[in-house]
């Protein structure tokens, strides 16, 4: 472990004045355990003051809709709010704490639907547009037990086109689309039935469904599903068997809500929220004679609680073959255009490094992984060759290093069977969960900060979000090693170097510098050489 022993976790106050505000805008659950309880357990319970000083986290603000007296077996009663008493909740947050994102749940009565319809179509010009979840709890027994009166009419027909990310189970979607979700083409025409009322993403909620016929992997699993109609992201957990999980809904889309809030890309937040019920359902225990609540356990931190990720249901059907390891350590990490550069560095001792020789055709890179291959033998360094897979088999270099983009044109089994090593790009939790299932040799998480060498189609993470990936990864019992890449300068190494990550890799930290050989030194320094078994 690298945590720094002594750091003091200060205030939120100090360092970070403003949490970003979720509205949860729903009914009261008297058992604790659901509603707006759930919510605001989730939103404030999504938070994570790291052993290195960083901390992120959001705060929870309630506008409620319905008061229902309920307990762990039953709804003997509620009571709708009524709309003045809505709207005074509403102006008094929008005066005062407006939202990043508002989460709405149960609303009582298409009186209510259409209050906030017409609340959300005159959104404040001068206030940034807040990204609305709609979680439709009730949906489906509209008029029975939860909602004073039927309510699916008016959220068709005037809530669903203000709802950005709609949250629906199965029984939900029945409801809404009349489609029962039996295969995975149910899940795309429910999708064009639901977009057809404005909606503009679905995350279909898999718990109650378990299996979709047409997909063997989903028996025994959890399958959550968010589309946009372009394409996929998939979270895939085993089924748990309990009989606790009041609130589990709500817990999901309330700490959903809470990881966008806190700036987390959408792929990222969605894994999160799946990780943290996952952990809370493995806790829960009963608290009165019916089912028990998950419980609110904080960031989610062990790896068994975290999704297999997949863009398409076939990458779950795949097996792959598990790519040679490096060490867990590869030290500094230099990523370099041309061969003068890869040579005058392995002079000065550099022992991990990649030739990124970008836009070649194959007969142009050939001669150049050849001299790279070569010069890594002579110096007894790990050469990475940067895209050209196919030439780094053929003259066995240590290892290939591959972007998102590249790896669906690799044959990656091919480059595990050819006994060379795999590094991976990858750019939040997401991904990594997904690129971990081709079983590669080291996964590069980036960018850390803004850089200038490449254009990035994704945001800068940040330290702490490398902090939790990386030492989430080391968590597992995968013998995948990793790398920080982007933006890194000689001072910001010293606090990526206290995270669990095992390499920094730098193209302008060397490239750019004025005295190279001063720079290899002052980077080899701090971060090392890597372990030193060289195969
Ligand atoms: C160590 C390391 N990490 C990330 C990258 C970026 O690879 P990729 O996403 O394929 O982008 P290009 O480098 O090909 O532009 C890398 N090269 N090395
Ligand atoms: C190739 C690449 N991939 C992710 S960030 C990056 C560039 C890193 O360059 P620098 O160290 O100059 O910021
Ligand atoms: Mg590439």
């Amino acid at each position: 472990m690298s945590w720094l022993p002594h750091t003091v976790i200060q205030p939120y106050q100090v360092l970070t004045p403003n949490k970003p505000i979720v509205w949860a805008i729903g009914g009261s659950d008297s058992s604790g355990g659901a509603g707006i309880q759930a919510d605001i357990q989730a939103i404030n319970g999504l938070r994570d003051d790291d052993a290195l000083g960083h901390r992120t986290a959001a705060q929870a603000c309630t506008l409620i809709t319905t008061v229902t007296a309920q307990n762990s077996e039953s709804v003997s009663d509620l009571l709708a709010m009524p709309l003045d008493l809505l709207e005074q909740q509403w102006l008094q947050l929008l005066a005062d704490m407006p939202p990043a994102v508002i989460k709405i749940s149960l609303l009582a009565n298409p009186a209510q639907v259409e209050w906030l319809a017409e609340q959300l179509a005159n959104w404040p010009a001068g206030l940034p547009q807040p990204l609305v979840i709609y979680d439709p709890v009730a949906i489906a027994s509209s008029g029975d037990t939860l909602t004073a009166e039927p309510i699916l009419d008016a959220v068709k027909n005037d809530l669903l086109r203000h709802v950005d990310i709609l949250t629906p189970n199965a029984n939900e979607v029945l409801a809404m689309t009349g489609i029962a979700l039996l295969s995975s083409a149910d899940l795309d025409r429910a999708f064009a039935v639901l977009r057809q009322h404005g909606v503009k993403t679905v995350l279909f909620k898999g718990g109650h469904t378990g299996l979709l016929m047409d997909v063997p992997v989903t028996d025994d699993h959890v399958l959550d599903a968010w589309t946009n109609g372009d394409h996929w992201r998939l979270c895939l957990s085993p089924q748990l068997n309990t009989h606790h999980g009041h609130g589990t809904g709500c817990s999901f889309a309330a700490s959903l809500a809470s990881a966008l809030a806190q700036g987390y890309a959408l792929e990222d937040a969605f894994a999160l929220a799946h990780a943290y019920v996952q952990q809370g359902l493995k806790a829960a225990i009963g608290q009165g004679k019916g089912p028990g609540p998950v419980l609110h356990l904080g960031w989610p931190k062990h790896w068994q609680d975290f999704p297999k990720t997949a863009n398409e249901l076939a990458e779950f059907d795949t097996e792959h073959t598990e790519c040679q390891p490096c060490p867990n350590r590869l030290g500094l990490y230099p990523v370099v255009p041309t061969i003068e550069w890869l040579q005058r560095l392995l002079a000065f001792g550099v022992k991990t490094i990649q030739l990124r020789a970008k836009g070649l055709s194959d007969a142009q890179a050939e001669p150049l992984v050849k001299q790279a291959v070569a010069l890594g033998k002579q110096y007894q360094a790990r050469v990475f060759i940067n895209d050209y897979w196919q030439l780094a088999i053929k003259h066995g270099a240590y290892g290939v290093h591959l972007g998102q983009e590249d790896v669906t044109d690799a044959d990656v089994e091919k480059i595990a069977r050819s006994g060379i090593r795999l590094g991976l790009s990858t750019h939040g939790y997401f991904e990594m969960l997904r690129a971990v299932q081709l079983k590669p040799s080291y996964l590069a998480l980036g960018h850390i900060f803004a850089t200038t060498t490449k254009d990035m189609p994704s945001t800068p993470q940040g330290l702490q979000k490398l902090a939790q990936q990386a030492c989430l990864l080391a968590s597992s019992d995968l013998r995948i090693s990793s790398v920080a890449i982007g933006g890194i300068d000689l001072e910001r190494a010293e606090q990526v170097m206290r995270t669990e990550i095992g390499s920094i890799a730098v193209v302008r930290a060397m490239t750019q510098a004025a005295d190279p050989e001063q720079a290899s030194q002052d980077w080899l320094n701090l971060v090392g050489v890597g372990d030193d078994n060289i195969a």
